[in-house]
């Protein structure tokens, strides 16, 4: 067995990794086990999928991310994601129904639902705020309920469950505090497997996966920068997420909504290596590398062993803009199914919707009871 170091990089993007690639036997070259070390001196297995997602996420970092694009366009499309009022050319109830017989209640076709799953592996994955926990002021305070954490850990009991979010791995787990899950942070740019025993584990590998750790120095001067220049707009919050960032324009007077965004779009015109995305009352900047909350969810999939399985049933909640791009990746594998939580009509890649994440939460139990009940029966 050989070990040799070996660097990633994409000389366009900047951005480059260094893993440690043992080679069984120097004739066989396709029999190359690329691993890397994890904190605690674990193995990380890296598949040559998985590295081929990463090569290709490194390949699509170019230039042209930056402070581009209309504040308008932000601003408007910060409102429209997290609707408080809808335009009245939309309120009317002939909308609402033909968008609910499209997306039907992921509660109400629950039948329909499992019956699907049947000889397949439901893997769930869960994203965070507005989903399972509920959207509030202060994104320092978006707790989870003690009884959404139990129907999270009972799920992860029988399927194997990942939390994808916008947020840092660290921060979300601060409020989820399960050891059994999947955390994909930072919009899947921080992927970590379970820390405690898990049955769906295959090993005892440690499952990581940060393709954007060039970036890390750039976000953490965006990050100071931003604080000193929106200091003067009361309510104006900068979150440090890791991997990327989030300005929060919630308790921001919606009259200045458009110099707070002035503000960001002047700081990330210096960054062209950064992007920035609107969402529920806030923007989010991250790296231009073409990895998102899709990317996340393929790489756990191919990390449980599901790459290229039929086997296997995906289901995906999220509320988000971000979380469209898991939804899409289902789509197109036509696999499983993506689940929006949204009261008011969305254009969406999900199939199904629930309305809060209180029926999240139903969604979760129920789906734990039916799975009891069917073991039971063999
Ligand atoms: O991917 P997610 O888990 O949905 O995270 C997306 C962002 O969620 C958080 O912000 C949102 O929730 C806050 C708390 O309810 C709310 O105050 C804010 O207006 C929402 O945008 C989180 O704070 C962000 O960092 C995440 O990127």
């Amino acid at each position: 067995m050989m070990n040799q170091n070996v660097v990633i990089s994409d000389t366009k993007s900047g951005f480059s990794m260094e893993i440690v690639v043992s080679i069984r036997d120097p004739l066989f070259p396709q029999a190359v086990v690329p691993m890397q070390l994890a904190a605690g001196g674990q193995p990380i297995v890296w598949t040559a999928q998985s590295l081929k997602m990463i090569e290709t996420a490194a390949a699509a970092a170019g230039g042209g991310g930056g402070g581009g694009g209309r504040i308008s366009a932000w601003v408007d499309s910060m409102r429209a994601s997290s609707p408080t009022r809808r335009p009245p050319h939309e309120n009317n109830e002939e909308n609402n129904k033909s968008w609910i017989i499209r997306h039907p209640s992921a509660l109400s076709m629950f039948d329909e639902i499992v019956m699907g799953s049947k000889g397949k592996q439901i893997v769930m994955f869960l994203d965070y705020d507005g989903t399972l926990s509920p959207i509030v002021d202060d994104p320092d305070r978006a707790f989870i309920s003690p009884e959404m954490r139990e129907a999270v850990r009972d799920v992860a009991h029988y399927f194997p469950t990942a939390i994808v979010t916008g947020r840092c791995r660290a921060k979300v787990y601060s409020f989820v505090k399960l050891a059994e899950l999947y955390y994909a942070g930072s919009h899947g740019m921080d992927i970590k497997g379970p820390t405690k025993g898990h049955q769906y584990k295959k090993s005892n590998q440690t499952v990581l996966c940060q393709p954007a750790r060039e970036f890390l120095p750039m976000i953490d001067e965006v990050y100071k920068s931003l604080v000193t220049k929106t200091k003067s707009i009361p309510g104006a919050k900068v979150e440090n997420n890791k991997f990327c960032l989030s300005v929060h324009f919630r308790c921001v007077d919606e009259k200045r909504w458009p110099e707070l965004a002035e503000v960001v779009k002047t700081v990330l015109n210096d960054y062209p290596k950064l992007k920035m995305s609107p969402g529920r009352k806030v923007l989010e900047i991250r790296p231009i590398i073409k990895w998102d909350k899709g990317n996340a969810l393929e790489f756990l999939l191919e990390s449980l062993g599901y790459a290229n399985s039929k086997d296997v049933m995906p289901v995906y909640i999220g509320d988000d803009r971000t979380d469209e791009d898991a939804f899409k990746v289902l789509r197109k594998r036509g696999q499983g199914f993506g689940i929006l939580v949204s009261k008011v009509p969305k254009e969406t890649n999900a199939s199904y919707t629930l309305q809060e994440p209180s029926e999240v939460m139903c969604f979760l139990k129920r789906l734990v009871e039916w799975k009891k009940s069917s073991l039971q029966r063999f």
